[in-house]
């Protein structure tokens, strides 16, 4: 649905590339999550596809369209196809809800019947029927946000942009947008591009991510493979973040390890076990129990000693769970 050859962008003022030599592309259907640090790019990776920034070098191909070859109109029947939230919500402040939402349709040339019918449509798919005749000033950040969607959609776009969609608003509310979000994806079949700088965003809604770092992917795949076991440091350091998993382990001896237990290792009572068998002792550094998406997974951070270690390892790998010595990460 949208490839990125080898794409780069310097702007103007700019001097160093906001973007280099990036790759990556987005198959239809899927939630696709971006992640980077403040500055990283990922602004201006989401604005190239619906052509709100050209690109310096590269090709972003969206839909079958390469977005900078295509002209005035070309462009406004794409951004049809895209539809775009954003953190502050840009909604029009002297409008209501529904002149908000009805505005692309308008801008489109719909009919006023096809406009009405079909804004009622979309306040009921985000919950907002009651608040019609509000103003945004008179609603709470996630209702404006909900706005924003419904306007998003208003054109019937297959590709929903989310520029730091949640960023802006509490937990709960942010839960509930993700929530609502989420059924888009699974209810209408959008194809999704978002971008974060919270981990916990990827990790809830997204199907793959791409983790940015000046400019540069430093990291791209599945949710569970770059959640469970980075391998940039940058990722490595959202994933932290988002744990709260400590970075340090002062005082403790032993071989450190983090395990990964999903699926049916989840249920098995394999640490008592592998003690009991191999005579090791354990400390617990750190653990959580979490979902990607779906799926319901633990990790335990341990420093193991005594008896033997190596046996243990392999052990709890026999049992369906991974391993990874963090004897060396864990003091980076
Ligand atoms: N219009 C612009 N003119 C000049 N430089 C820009 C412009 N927009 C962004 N940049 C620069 O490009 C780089 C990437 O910015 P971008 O906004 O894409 O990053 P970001 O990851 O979205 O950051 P943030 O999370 O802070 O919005 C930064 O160095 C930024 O200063």
């Amino acid at each position: 649905m949208i490839t990125f050859q080898d794409v780069s962008k310097t702007y103007a003022q700019g001097g160093h590339a906001a973007l280099s030599a990036v790759s990556l592309s987005v198959a239809a259907g899927e939630v696709f999550g971006v992640i980077g640090a403040s500055g990283a790019g990922k602004s201006t990776l989401i604005r190239l596809i619906n052509g709100l920034e050209t690109p310096t070098g590269g090709r972003v191909i969206v839909d079958g369209d390469d977005v900078d070859a295509l002209g005035v109109e070309g462009l406004r029947a794409l951004r049809r196809r895209v539809g775009m939230i954003f953190q502050h919500f840009n909604l029009l402040s002297g409008k209501t809800v529904a002149q908000n939402v009805a505005f692309p349709l308008k801008l489109a040339g719909r009919p006023a019947a096809e406009v009405k019918a079909r804004t009622s449509e979309l306040l009921e798919r985000v919950g907002l029927t009651a608040h019609a005749d509000k103003y945004p000033a008179q609603l709470s950040g996630g209702q404006k946000q909900r706005v924003g969607i419904a306007r998003a959609l208003a054109t019937g776009p297959k590709v929903l942009l989310c520029d730091e969609a949640t960023s802006a608003l509490d937990p709960e509310t942010t839960e509930q947008i993700l929530d609502l979000i989420s059924g888009l994806n699974r209810e209408l079949g959008l194809t999704i591009v978002l971008i974060t700088h919270e981990m916990d965003v990827v990790r809830r809604v997204c199907d793959r991510v791409a983790v940015l770092e000046a400019g540069r992917v430093v990291e791209e795949g599945a949710v569970e493979d770059v959640f469970l076991h980075p391998t940039s440091d940058t990722a490595r350091r959202f994933v932290r973040e988002a744990d709260g998993e400590a970075a340090t382990a002062p005082g403790v001896g032993g071989r450190l390890v983090r395990l990964t237990f999903k699926g049916e290792a989840t249920y098995k009572p394999v640490l008592g076990e592998v003690a009991r068998v191999t005579g090791v002792d354990y400390s617990i550094l750190g653990g959580r129990i979490h979902r990607l998406r779906e799926t319901p997974y633990g990790q335990l951070t341990l420093a193991l000693t005594g008896g033997d270690v190596d046996a243990a390892i392999k052990s709890f790998e026999a049992s369906g769970v991974r391993v990874d010595d963090l004897t060396g990460e864990i003091a980076r």
